[in-house]
């Protein structure tokens, strides 16, 4: 699913509207009725629903919502906020439809809102796409009484005074939303941690936007979605054998977090990979042969650090390595001749994306391999320096992966993973049950597994992301946020591919 603009969904908008020989009122009903859709389904008839018009269509879209809620028995009051004298002409038409047993309430004070009861819901339709400047003065003193109103709040569209695709002004007011209901496709900004106070929980409900507009038009940011992950996912062949599915090597581990390996080797293998050898330090073998039998285990001539690569590197076809190791000077060594002999892919996580960042030399080799980095976001700053907002944090993600010619997967609650073209997939999976130790080593088990079966570094990177969050999110429905461990995580993963792999009914 693509990731469009402001200007471009309002492109999309006048696309559909010429293409298909419908008025902008028509494509203005059938938003309001999706939303109302949602709405229907989330709160009950009878509930006391408020809802804020501003002047463009996003205040169109909020009188055709009073319009459609009054009519399935919700008891509706719309607001007209500010100068209406030159609101939008589909304002004005939903204006004209309203009924009139719904008599709105102009606002040119903030004191004309009344006190809203404790269950009451207010419906956010004051600015969407069309907002061009930071929200101040009345409107802005309107969004401030109605986010400490109380009310449960849901926007149409996006919450009014978030931009949609840049960095919001300082000092412009935003909606606090409870749910954000967007129409045809989710807004940047929507997937970026700095807005959790205002987005809530957000929904994207279908209107009908031209598929052609929007398969053509050029967006380098994309939301992968499970229909994606499903078409990439390869089946295993009839013949295949272990050979097929690629021998990975997995440097982790060290004293005191031995448990880092095990994570990554147990999730590399529920992964598929055909044969995993894990290389740790000496005091990690017993460990390493008893809780994961499936993997051969190699040991590093240090007792509790990675100092050395192990013979026959030719024979892997893909490294992971970071989970656990340490930040030793001898460990900085050994990631310097890995990076200077190893011509197959490495999956670079933890401590050997913070010895790197540590380091110009080891920058100076990352050129011209195929590398995929796997930093949450303070590893990540260690790389590329310190981010002002999460805008400046994906254009270093971008000018990182294009610099390097190497793929990031830039952790958190929507991963991004950035590509060498320049392009940024956002996954949809996962929730704050991974907010837990342990989780980024089987994310880095999972991709090095992937990588190994050959798929693309760039479907490895969105798939591994996806089933990870994915296997969380079905560890959440007997285990909850709360108890999820890592190794919960692991244990869903069959259940995550399977998902994939043979859809239910
Ligand atoms: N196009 C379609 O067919 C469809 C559109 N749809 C819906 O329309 C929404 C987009 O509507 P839109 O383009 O009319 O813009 P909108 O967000 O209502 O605001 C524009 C108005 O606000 C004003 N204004 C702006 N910033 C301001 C500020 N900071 N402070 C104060 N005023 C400010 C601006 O005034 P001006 O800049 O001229 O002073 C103008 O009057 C979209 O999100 C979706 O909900 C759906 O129905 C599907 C079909
Ligand atoms: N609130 C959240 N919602 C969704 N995913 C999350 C959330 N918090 C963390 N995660 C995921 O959990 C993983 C944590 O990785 P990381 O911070 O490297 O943990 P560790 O180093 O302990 O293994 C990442 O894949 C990240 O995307
Ligand atoms: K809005």
């Amino acid at each position: 699913m693509k990731i469009l603009t402001a200007a471009q969904t309002r492109e999309a908008d006048a696309y559909t509207i010429r293409e298909e020989g419908i008025s902008s009122t028509d494509l203005m009903e059938r938003a309001a009725k999706a939303f109302t859709g949602w709405f229907e389904n989330k709160f009950q008839p009878g509930a006391e629903v408020h809802i804020f018009c501003g002047p463009g269509n996003n205040g169109g879209d909020g009188l055709a919502v009073a319009r459609l809620l009054h009519e399935r028995k919700y008891k509706v009051q719309p607001y007209l906020v500010g100068d209406i004298s030159k609101a939008s002409d589909d304002f004005n038409v939903n204006l004209k439809r309203l009924p009139q047993a719904l008599s709105p309430i102009h606002v040119e004070q903030e004191s004309a809102i009344p006190e809203f009861n404790s269950d009451a819901c207010v419906i956010d339709a004051l600015f969407g796409t069309g907002l061009n400047r930071a929200v101040t003065g009345l409107y802005g003193q309107v969004i401030e009484k109605l986010n400490s109103s109380g009310a449960t709040i849901t926007a149409i569209d996006i919450p009014s005074g978030l931009y949609a695709d840049s960095q919001t002004p300082d000092e412009g007011a935003v909606i606090r939303a409870s749910y954000t209901i967007s129409f045809e496709l989710p807004k940047l900004a929507f997937l970026l941690p700095q807005h959790e106070p205002y987005v809530g929980e957000w929904h994207v409900v279908p209107i009908g936007l031209s598929q052609q507009f929007i398969a053509e038009v050029k967006s380098d940011l994309y939301c992968t979605q499970q229909e994606d992950v499903q078409q990439l996912l390869k089946p295993r062949r009839k013949f295949s054998h272990k050979g097929t599915y690629g021998h990975a090597l997995l440097l982790c581990g060290g004293y005191g977090k031995i448990g880092a390996a095990v994570l990554a080797a147990r999730a590399c293998l529920r992964s598929g990979i055909g044969l995993l050898t894990v290389q740790v330090p000496q005091a990690g073998y017993p460990i390493l042969q008893t809780a994961v039998p499936e993997a051969m285990t190699l040991t590093d001539k240090n007792r509790k650090h990675l100092s050395e690569l192990p013979q026959e590197m030719e024979k892997y076809s893909v490294i992971g390595i970071g989970p656990g190791i340490g930040t030793e000077r001898v460990t900085k060594t050994t990631i310097g001749q890995l990076l200077a002999t190893a011509s197959f892919p490495i999956v670079i996580d933890a401590d050997a994306i913070n010895l790197i960042a540590s380091s110009e030399k080891l920058k100076g080799q990352l050129y011209k391999r195929k590398l995929i980095f796997t930093p949450h976001p303070k590893e990540f700053e260690r790389l590329v320096g310190k981010v002002k907002n999460d805008y400046d944090r994906l254009q270093h993600l971008r000018e990182f992966c294009l610099e390097y010619g190497c793929y990031v997967i830039l952790k958190g609650s929507h991963t991004a993973v950035g590509t060498p073209e320049g392009k940024v997939y956002f996954n949809t999976t996962g929730n704050p049950g991974l907010a837990t130790g342990g989780t980024g080593d089987v994310l880095t088990g999972i991709i090095t597994a992937l990588v190994g079966q050959q798929y693309t570094l760039e479907e490895a990177c969105r798939i591994g992301v996806f089933v990870h969050g994915l296997a969380a999110d079905l560890a959440l429905q007997t285990i909850g946020e709360i108890s999820m461990t890592a190794s919960d995580v692991i244990d869903s993963l069959p259940s995550a591919f399977l998902h994939l792999t043979q859809p239910l009914p």
